[in-house]
């Protein structure tokens, strides 16, 4: 063990917890589950739920900890670090294998669209974490402390800390600043937290530097570099993140160290390098500015163009949903729905609650009395359809009637006017939004292609106004069909 790493230490005494984090339950019980699935390769019995947040194919991974970094360091293995903003991000590069993972305030802005990391805020930050750390089985994960959070004293930096540890649930913290930041990072190693520093380019005082600037280019400023590492490391920070330096002072720099330096756009002289994923991935389109040192590894972009491209396409063409993606019903359940919308035209007295209909037409009375008759009905289907639902959510369920009335519900000329256009399918789809397309695909295929299918609710022997064909509800003779409705 080089001196002053073990010197780092021992100077920070860390509560074992911290040095071996438990596994958590969720990352137990994944692990039992995945023990039995390499055993039994081919049981079909375990069935994951899709609700399960970590991928069952994953393979174990042992947690890293200060002790795995500090051997690939001795070892001159270097350390693969990449930064993760969110559970799928932290989800893949911890099953890649990452040693480290930087939950970096970057994420302002290639997560959140922000113009500069300076915007962000702690409590943002420890969304982040929490979501990385529920994606993450065994790398060690760093969280940034953001603008603001940590400059203004030690006791300020230490509070945030313990706050991106406790709630962030993160291994360690991160801050930017060199010489300056000595006592802040002393303080909150001093409570058993452990620290990387950042120095080099320090985006967060990008305004100070004259914006994203390679740093240590000449023999003071490099010279100011190395001693911004010494001072960092004897305040006991566990690494040091070199940022935009040249490689030969990363180097140097490097081999002056008893601790780790982590670099970025810095050379491969460093003891391990870091990368913003999105960058790397090639998250965003082709034009967009990415730092010189950037490699682009994959094309993200492309793919997920190619991908959302592609299901547009067949939901415009009915490609999509196939067969394979909707739910099967019993042929009897199905024929006995059909026979009761078609021959009796529409919900038995059973279904629906008298006191619903009753309510529903008193409403019904009382609209159509003070609003003009273009208004009138429409206001009026939506009343009982709103009535309906409210009804019958109250009473804990959503019969089956509610979904036909809404998937049957049409909206189409009178009150598609130019003053009043008709709400789109996309407003009908979401007040129904407990009806599925397959079922308007059932409900159309029973009524013949381009044909008009008109509901109205029977209920205690009452048709109530939803536009049923015959006119004997609404009062309105509709012609046209779904197929109007949905283009
Ligand atoms: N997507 C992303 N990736 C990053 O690596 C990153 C961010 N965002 N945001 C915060 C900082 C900014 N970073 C940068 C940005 C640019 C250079 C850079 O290579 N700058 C050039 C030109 C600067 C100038 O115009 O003077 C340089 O030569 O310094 C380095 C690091 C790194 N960080
Ligand atoms: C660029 C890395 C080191 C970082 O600080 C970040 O992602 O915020």
């Amino acid at each position: 063990m080089s001196k002053a790493f073990s010197k780092t230490l021992r100077l920070a005494p860390r509560p074992s917890s911290l040095l071996r984090p438990a596994q958590s339950p969720l990352q137990s019980s994944l692990v039992s589950s995945q023990i039995k699935t390499a055993s039994t390769p081919t049981a079909t019995s375990i069935r994951h739920s899709s609700h399960s947040p970590l991928s069952p194919t994953t393979p174990m991974r042992p947690r890293t900890t200060i002790h795995t970094l500090l051997s690939l360091y001795k070892a001159h293995t270097p350390i693969t670090m990449i930064t993760a903003s969110d559970f799928p991000s932290a989800h893949v590069a911890d099953a890649a294998g990452m040693d480290m993972i930087l939950v970096g305030d970057s994420l302002a802005m290639v997560t959140l669209g922000m113009d500069d990391t300076s915007e962000i805020g702690l409590d943002e930050m420890i969304v982040a974490c929490r979501a990385v750390g529920r994606g993450v089985q065994g790398a060690f994960v760093v969280g940034d402390l953001p603008m603001g959070s940590y400059e203004i004293s030690p006791t300020q930096a230490l509070t945030s800390s313990i706050r991106l540890i406790k709630a962030g649930r993160v291994h360690a913290v991160k801050l930017e600043g060199g010489a300056p930041m000595a006592p802040t990072i002393r303080a909150i190693t001093d409570a058993g937290i452990p620290v990387l520093a950042h120095i080099g380019l320090t985006p967060q005082k990008q305004h100070a530097l004259g914006g994203f600037r390679v740093q240590g280019k000449s023999t003071s400023s490099a010279l100011a570099l190395l001693r911004d590492a010494l001072a960092v490391q004897e305040a006991g920070a566990f690494g040091v993140v070199l940022e935009a330096v040249p490689a030969p002072v990363a180097e140097l720099v490097t081999r002056k160290l008893a601790i780790p330096t982590i670099g970025i756009g810095a050379g491969a002289g460093c003891s391990g390098q870091v990368i913003v994923q999105a960058d790397m991935l090639g998250n965003y389109p082709p034009g967009r500015y990415l730092p010189k040192f950037v490699k682009r590894y994959g094309d993200v972009w492309s793919e997920s163009l190619q991908a959302i491209e592609a299901y547009g396409k067949e939901v415009k063409e009915g490609l999509y949903p196939a067969k394979e993606h909707t739910y099967p019903m019993k042929r009897e359940e199905m024929a006995e729905f059909r026979r009761v919308v078609e021959e009796e035209g529409g919900l038995r007295d059973k279904d629906v609650d008298p006191a619903v209909v009753e309510e529903t037409k008193t409403l019904s009375v009382s609209l159509s009395a003070s609003l003009r008759r273009s208004e009138r009905i429409m206001v009026l289907k939506w009343a009982v359809v709103l009535s309906l639902k409210t009804r019958w959510r109250r009473r804990g369920a959503e019969p089956a009637g509610w979904r036909r009335i809404v998937t049957v519900g049409r909206w189409d000329p009178p009150f598609s006017t130019p003053k009043s256009p008709a709400p789109s399918s996309a407003l009908c789809a979401s007040i129904g939004s407990r009806s599925s397309t397959t079922e308007a695909a059932m409900v159309r295929g029973s009524s013949g292609s381009g044909s008009s299918f008109s509901s109205s609710i029977v209920g205690s022997g009452s048709r109530l106004g939803l536009g049923s064909k015959d006119g004997s509800g609404g009062g309105e003779a509709i012609e046209g069909g779904w197929d109007e409705v949905e283009r």
